[in-house]
């Protein structure tokens, strides 16, 4: 993704901001309830916490007390409301049982909160796939199906978890917040002064370290950098090693590693430095905090066991929400990533003009002073081409390499929308009809087809999954794929691995073609459709398919002249542009390119 490659890491904090609240939105009344029951849990944490106070009261006073002031006399009056006796066994049930409804709480914000976690990385999966379902062409063109790739798989699982964070930092927060509550109604002055001191402790330690989120964005680099050159070797296998560019992604492999391990290793280490050396701090404080408050304080010996417990439990919650403070800035890169990816590819999508039905029966194509240049290029690929041709029949470009016959194609079928020109069906501009609808009367070989690693019958049915056995049995020899059938291990039920590694470039090309043959369409192109066929194959599939009793137009773009001497009509193009027309006969008596190149291949 080049855009997001170049993504600023210094982004501000209300772009942060942006991110996490776009997070908020998602299911924001699950959200408040993880929220609502952190609340609860802080609160009950605090309650269960005082319970210190009585019992140790209790415990001093040999049985029962009687009367007593602050958090004592609040105590005695809540059990005399319940009517309870104010005694060491009922002082223990009431304990376990506020307890229990704190860790009943904790657990149900822990499972809504992986809830919530797996439902976001859910969504911006699907929505990052889905979106880049409808892209148009032209951006995959421009990003590359590898980091399209990692944007929905892994980026998007690694953006899941600033949720887990962030949520994680709210239980923290609330519970430190707690603690500090606590201990301020306890003992106001000694509180201020240790919160401003640990306050300031936190501080230092946020400056001293590298920021999480630039780390984290190095991190995210690094694994798209992984990413990248897993797939070259992976995919690319045999162009890398017949190219010898194994040592090439080795190093630019390592190279990212390294800056991965690098990065990671000092995210990690800068938590693990946050956490131990805040609770070290805290612990040293806490034994300062116990001599001031036996020296200064006028506590009970319950209360100040309560105040030092709150303090002693502070630390730890303190550095926690340090630690998922810092996480949540380590991820944030993650996420920003992956929203703004889909944004781009929102604004990236194929159009969605519906205007006109495309009509019943296709008659008649017109390109009509069609121009183009694909956008990532300044090439003006076709210049002001114009022809037309009616259904039944058979026309053919020809011509040198990177004319644009394969971008005339690639136009009819909507992969991109012309510059300036019109094509239109019937007399109406093919931009006005429903894109998907327009595809499906269309059907293309390309010169080098997907293969999806699926049987062969999943692919041949790939446009007509209800195909009946004869149907498919008819095109496979249309396309002489019935040659090689018996070779299969399992006939149809063959799985023909990643882009059908297991067949031969003719074999491949003969399971598209099938494959287009099968699909109910009025209009047929073949794109170089049989190049790796021999040239007896080639004329057998070709008169196979001209001898259809579907009716269909067919557009053949070719360098093999021999399987267009039929054509109604051959175009021949240079530069993007027509430079002849004609069937095979009169081009060949006007002397012109055709007849260079035709002369060319039969010698
Ligand atoms: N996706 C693309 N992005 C940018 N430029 C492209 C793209 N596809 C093709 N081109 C360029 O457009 C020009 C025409 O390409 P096109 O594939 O239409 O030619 P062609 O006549 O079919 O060639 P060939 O006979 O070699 O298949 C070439 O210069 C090519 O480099």
């Amino acid at each position: 993704m080049s855009d997001t490659d170049d993504l600023d890491i210094d982004l501000t904090w209300r772009e942060k901001g942006r991110a996490l609240w776009r997070v908020a939105k998602f299911q924001p009344k699950f959200a408040v309830l993880v929220i609502a029951l952190s609340i609860i849990a802080a609160a009950f944490e605090g309650f269960g916490l005082s319970f210190l106070t009585p019992i140790v009261e209790v415990a001093q006073s040999g049985a029962t007390v009687e009367e007593g002031r602050g958090l004592l006399g609040t105590f005695l009056s809540i059990y005399d409301a319940l009517g309870v006796p104010f005694t060491m066994s009922y002082l223990i049930v009431g304990v376990t049982a506020i307890m229990t409804i704190r860790f009943t709480t904790s657990f149900l914000v822990g499972w809504f909160r992986a809830a919530i976690e797996t439902r976001y990385v859910r969504f911006l999966q699907e929505e990052a796939f889905n979106r880049a379902l409808e892209a148009e062409i032209a951006y995959f063109d421009e990003e590359g199906s590898d980091d399209i790739l990692n944007a929905i798989v892994t980026q998007a699982e690694y953006a899941g978890r600033v949720i887990r964070f962030a949520l994680h930092s709210v239980e923290q927060g609330l519970l430190a917040a707690m603690y500090l509550l606590l201990a301020f109604v306890l003992a106001p002055v000694l509180t201020i002064v240790t919160g401003v001191f640990l306050g300031v402790i936190i501080f230092i330690f946020r400056n001293v370290l590298d920021a999480g989120y630039s780390l984290g964005d190095e991190v995210a680099d690094a694994k798209e950098g992984i990413q990248t050159n897993a797939q070259a070797g992976t995919q690319g296998i045999r162009e890398v090693k017949l190219f010898g560019l194994i040592e090439e992604l080795r190093s630019g492999f390592t190279k990212a590693t390294d800056k991965f391990e690098r990065n990671r290793i000092k995210l990690l280490r800068n938590e693990s430095a946050i956490t131990n050396f805040y609770q070290l701090t805290t612990a040293v404080t806490v034994f300062v905090l116990i001599y001031l408050a036996l020296t200064f304080s006028a506590m009970s010996v319950g209360e100040l066991g309560v105040f030092l417990f709150a303090m002693f439990r502070l630390g730890p919650k303190v550095s926690t929400l340090n630690k998922h403070i810092y996480r949540v800035e380590g991820e944030l890169p993650h996420l920003v990533r992956t929203q703004q990816f889909i944004e781009e590819l929102e604004r990236n999508r194929e159009p969605m003009v519906q205007s006109q039905p495309v009509p019943d029966s296709v008659d008649l194509i017109e390109f009509d002073d069609v121009w183009f240049s694909y956008d990532s290029s300044d090439e003006t690929v076709l210049r002001g081409i114009s022809f037309n041709f009616s259904s039944d029949e058979f026309v053919a470009f020809v011509g040198s390499s990177g004319a644009g016959k394969s971008t005339i194609a690639s136009l009819l079928a909507r992969m991109y929308e012309p510059d300036d020109g019109e094509i239109r069906v019937d007399g109406e501009n093919i931009a006005n009809f429903p894109i998907q609808k327009w595809r499906s009367r269309i059907t293309v070989v390309r010169q080098d087809p997907h293969i999806f690693n699926d049987t062969l019958w999943r692919n041949v049915t790939a446009g007509k999954r209800d195909a009946s056995a004869e149907e498919v049995e008819k095109v496979c020899e249309i396309a002489q794929l019935t040659e090689f059938l018996s070779d299969l291990p399992d006939g149809y039920d063959t799985v023909l691995g990643d882009q059908g590694v297991k067949l031969s470039g003719g074999q491949r090309q003969r399971v598209a073609i099938a494959r287009a043959l099968l699909k109910d369409a009025e209009l047929l192109i073949l794109d170089e459709a049989t190049s790796d066929l021999d040239t007896s194959l080639e004329n057998d599939v070709h008169e196979g398919i001209e001898s259809m009793e579907n009716e269909y137009s067919i557009l053949v773009i070719a360098h093999r002249l021999s399987t267009v001497t039929n054509a109604d009509r051959i175009y021949t193009m240079s530069n993007g542009k027509i430079i002849e027309s004609g069937t095979h006969d009169e081009l060949l008596s006007n002397h012109g390119k055709y007849h260079n190149l035709y002369s060319s291949q039969i010698q």
